[in-house]
Parts: C-alpha cells; sequence; structure tokens
C-alpha cells in the first residue's frame, strides 16, 4: 500500500464507523466454526465439536471490528437463522465442496432463507470450503448447484476455498472489509 492510499484509508476511517456484524450460515460439517478460527486465529484443527445453538466471536481486521455471529448447521437451528440474518451487513453461507450428496440439500435452505423479506438486499457471500479434497466440485458447478445465478435481489459472490490449507481466506477478509462500510 501506498504512503497516499494508507492516509487516504485512515482519513476515512475517522469518518466512517469501520465496524460490521456478519452471520455465518450453512449445514452441520460445512466448516462455518473452522472459518471464524482461521479468520480469528489462522489455526485449524480436525476434531471440531458442532455448534449448539450459536457462537458470538469479535475479530479485528485492520481497523474494522467484525462481529460474526456462527450458527449452528444441524436441522433443529436452522429455524433461528433468519433471526440472526437481520440487519447484518453481509450473509457468509459455507458449503462442504466435497459433500456432493448434501449440496441439493444446502441449496433448498439457501434459497428458503433468501426468501425472507426481512433479509432483501443483503449481500451474500458463498463459500465452497474443503477443495483440499479429491472429491471437491469446481466453482462453476456448484454456482450451478447452488443455482447462485437465479438470486439477483442482491450482490452475490463465491469463493472457493480451504480452511485446512487456508486457501483463499484472505481473499475472504478482504471481502469482508469491503462490505463493512455499508453500516456507516
Ligand atoms: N479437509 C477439510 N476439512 C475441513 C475444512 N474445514 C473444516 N473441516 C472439517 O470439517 C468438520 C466440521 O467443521 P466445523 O467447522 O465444526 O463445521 P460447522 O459448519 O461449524 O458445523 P456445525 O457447527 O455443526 O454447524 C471438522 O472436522 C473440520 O476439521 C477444510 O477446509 N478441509
Ligand atoms: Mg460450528
Amino acid at each position: 500500500m501506498g504512503l497516499w492510499e494508507a492516509f487516504l484509508n485512515w482519513l476515512r476511517s475517522l469518518f466512517f464507523k469501520q465496524e460490521m456484524e456478519l452471520s455465518l450460515i450453512g449445514l452441520q460439517n460445512a466448516g462455518k466454526t473452522s472459518l471464524v478460527n482461521v479468520i480469528a486465529t489462522g489455526g485449524h484443527s480436525e476434531d471440531m465439536i458442532p455448534t449448539v445453538g450459536f457462537n458470538m466471536r469479535k475479530v479485528m481486521k485492520g481497523n474494522v471490528t467484525i462481529k460474526l455471529w456462527d450458527l449452528g448447521g444441524q436441522p433443529r437451528f436452522r429455524s433461528m437463522w433468519e433471526r440472526y440474518c437481520r440487519g447484518v451487513s453481509a450473509i457468509v453461507y459455507v458449503v462442504d465442496a466435497a459433500d456432493r450428496e448434501n449440496i441439493p440439500i444446502s441449496k433448498s435452505e439457501l434459497h428458503d432463507l433468501l426468501c425472507k423479506p426481512s433479509l432483501n438486499g443483503i449481500p451474500l457471500l458463498v463459500l465452497g470450503n474443503k477443495i483440499d479434497k479429491l472429491d471437491a466440485v469446481s466453482k462453476q458447478v456448484l454456482i450451478d448447484k447452488m443455482d447462485l445465478s437465479s438470486i439477483r435481489d442482491r450482490e452475490v459472490c463465491c469463493y472457493m476455498i480451504s480452511c485446512k490449507n487456508s486457501t483463499n481466506i484472505d481473499a475472504v477478509i478482504s471481502w469482508l472489509v469491503k462490505h463493512s462500510n455499508t453500516k456507516s
């Protein structure tokens, strides 16, 4: 970053509240909690405990404070998703790209959620996780299977990531930081 750009960013930070609130959604075992961990500490663990209900974590990235709602993905927790997505700066939807069998369920849960009028217009970041696995689908296949092109009422972006190998996590963080001013 050049000196002038850094100066402008600093100036901008004085006028804009660099804060954002996000919700992490997706089926159980998709890797939502792993994503929070890799964003917060850079670490990955194989044995994770399924999230019961939800967890809240605050992470600082540069001068942006990101408040993350990490929700449980098991069927019994899915009815809470909408409540925790209301008013957030962005919805991050995590999909296990290697679990081909469950992608159709993930798709229908996503589209059911986006139908809710309270979530109108909230930007969506879809993450195909676990691309370190050999049977992970490609980005184009994920976009098709999740029917992302049918979503027209909001900004949609998709990245393929691996929490295990930290692949593309930097792209995720810069997308998030770029969307932090929406609440200012
Ligand atoms: N190979 C591989 N495994 C991963 C990756 N990310 C997460 N996992 C594993 O996937 C499993 C589930 O991860 P979690 O982060 O607990 O999944 P979750 O989406 O939070 O699940 P719930 O809390 O039940 O909704 C764990 O065994 C992780 O180690 C990845 O990028 N690659
Ligand atoms: Mg979890």
